[in-house]
């Protein structure tokens, strides 16, 4: 089902208004619009103005997506937006394996000139609205600044660590692969790393699904990186792809032994797949350091290294999700636990309020019947503000760290560690590739 052609909300289109500006939808196939469109983003982002072959390039390798703008009639170019937001649908990995849809947003700028007015707000507010109307049951996006997304109802449910090994003090002790690595480009690698990614957005909770031109920028197929980015497949004992990763070296001046190799990309099906590639990297000549972002916090690598200090990581969130209609994502997911719990959830703006009785067998199959303001219930209970329901969800974050911060609130002793042990996840939940 398509999405991006979901009407403007009419709330903050009205309350725009009131200030002058127009809230639209932007064309797609309107190549001025989008044109200008791009030149607010990138400048709402500190980029350079995009030149036009990047216009023509971003323009023939973008998704489609619902893209809108905040006009200012009143200024000097109109036709350039003063706000921007693009959103599209994505199937999100939950725990179990099911998914859900997602209403991802991204693109998120206004003007230097506009700010601080309430622009954002009617904008994302407009996001949830559109989302929720649709049909939609949650939300998600990557922050600039984790300041800002939590009074809409985001809670941060997936992190990702930066990586940063010192090669010469690795000794590996991770498994030997049977198969190899080898150089490919990226026009031969784009089907097999479809394939991969599909592969691991199977079993990875908090994996959203990647288009085709998102990847393909991501391996270096268009884009800036295309010149440096270095591509390499693990393929397995039987010649099967299983893995990729893309990197970049840089040297150190004044010293030819020391480049840096900076992973961009780094993903195995298997996790031969992950050891074989992350060896490859560590063992290449003339590199003191190996830089990796937006690793799973979870991978083994640190055990295979001979030396858990040559690693360090730094953490940051990744995945903020938005619970929009409780029931739904509830039941998606499957549980870790038998569970008998009521869900007491605080939703300033609505969507995912009221008072829920989750139910979970020792399946795993989770069933969520709201309850009525007065009907009484004798089960466990917990209350928590939505932004807090988000990021427990993928069971990525403690509900019991969450009660001792002071978060969720227990209506009774233990409730937050039934709560935490059946939202465990197999896996901690991980976004494989950002958008
Ligand atoms: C999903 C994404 O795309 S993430 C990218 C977000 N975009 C950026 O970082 C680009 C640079 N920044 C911007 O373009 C703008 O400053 C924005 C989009 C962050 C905010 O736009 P504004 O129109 O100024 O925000 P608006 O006036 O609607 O403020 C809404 C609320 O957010 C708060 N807020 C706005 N910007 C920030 C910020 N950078 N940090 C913390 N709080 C903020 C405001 O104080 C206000 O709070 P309140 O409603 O609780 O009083």
């Amino acid at each position: 089902m398509s999405f991006d052609d979901a009407p403007i909300d009419p709330v903050s289109a009205e309350r725009l208004v009131r200030g002058g500006l127009e809230l639209r939808l932007v064309d797609h196939d309107d190549a001025a619009a989008r044109d200008a469109w791009l030149h607010a983003d990138f400048r709402g982002f500190h980029e350079s103005a995009p030149s036009p072959e990047r216009l023509a390039e971003v323009r023939a390798h973008a998704p489609r997506r619902r893209i809108t703008g905040v006009y200012d009639p009143a200024a000097p170019l109109p036709a350039e937006p003063v706000a921007t937001a693009q959103s599209w649908v994505a199937p999100l990995t939950v725990p179990g394996g099911g998914t859900v849809p997602l209403w991802s947003i991204a693109s998120v700028t206004v003007a230097p000139t506009h700010r601080r007015r309430g622009v954002a707000r009617a904008m994302l507010e407009a996001e949830l609205r559109t989302a929720a109307a649709e049909g939609v049951p949650l939300a998600g996006l990557t922050v600039s600044e984790a300041t800002i997304y939590g009074r809409y109802g985001f809670g941060a449910a997936t992190f990702a660590d930066v990586t940063e090994i010192e090669t010469k003090r690795v000794r590996w002790s991770g498994p030997d692969a049977s198969g190899r690595v080898r150089f490919v480009g990226p026009e031969q690698l784009l089907p097999d790393a479809l394939r991969i990614v599909d592969a691991v957005r199977a079993f990875q909770p908090g994996a959203v699904r990647y288009d085709e031109v998102l990847l393909g920028r991501a391996i270096g197929l268009y884009g800036d990186d295309r010149a440096a980015l270095r591509t390499v497949r693990y393929d397995d004992a039987d010649g099967v792809p299983q893995g990729f990763a893309c990197y970049r070296l840089t040297p150190t001046e004044g010293d030819f032994t020391k480049h840096t190799v900076t992973v961009q990309h780094l993903l195995g099906a298997t996790d031969e797949a992950d050891a074989a590639l992350w060896r490859f990297l560590l063992e290449l000549d003339l590199v003191s350091t190996v830089r990796a972002f937006e690793r799973p916090v979870d991978e083994p690598v640190n055990w295979w290294i001979g030396d858990l200090r040559a690693a360090r990581r730094r953490r940051l969130d990744r995945l903020w999700l938005r619970i929009l209609d409780v029931p739904a994502v509830l039941e998606a997911r499957r549980y870790a636990a038998a569970t008998r719990l009521v869900l007491e959830v605080d939703d300033p703006d609505g969507f995912a309020a009221g008072r829920f009785l989750l139910e979970a067998g020792a399946d795993g199959v989770g069933h969520v019947r709201s309850l009525g303001d007065e009907e009484a219930s004798a089960e466990a209970s917990v209350a928590l503000p939505v932004t807090e329901l988000s990021a427990i969800y993928l069971g990525g974050v403690s509900p019991v760290t969450m009660a001792r911060a002071g978060r969720i609130t227990e209506g009774t002793p233990g409730a937050a560690l039934a709560l935490e042990r059946a939202f465990a996840a197999e896996r901690t939940p991980w976004l494989v590739l950002e958008f």
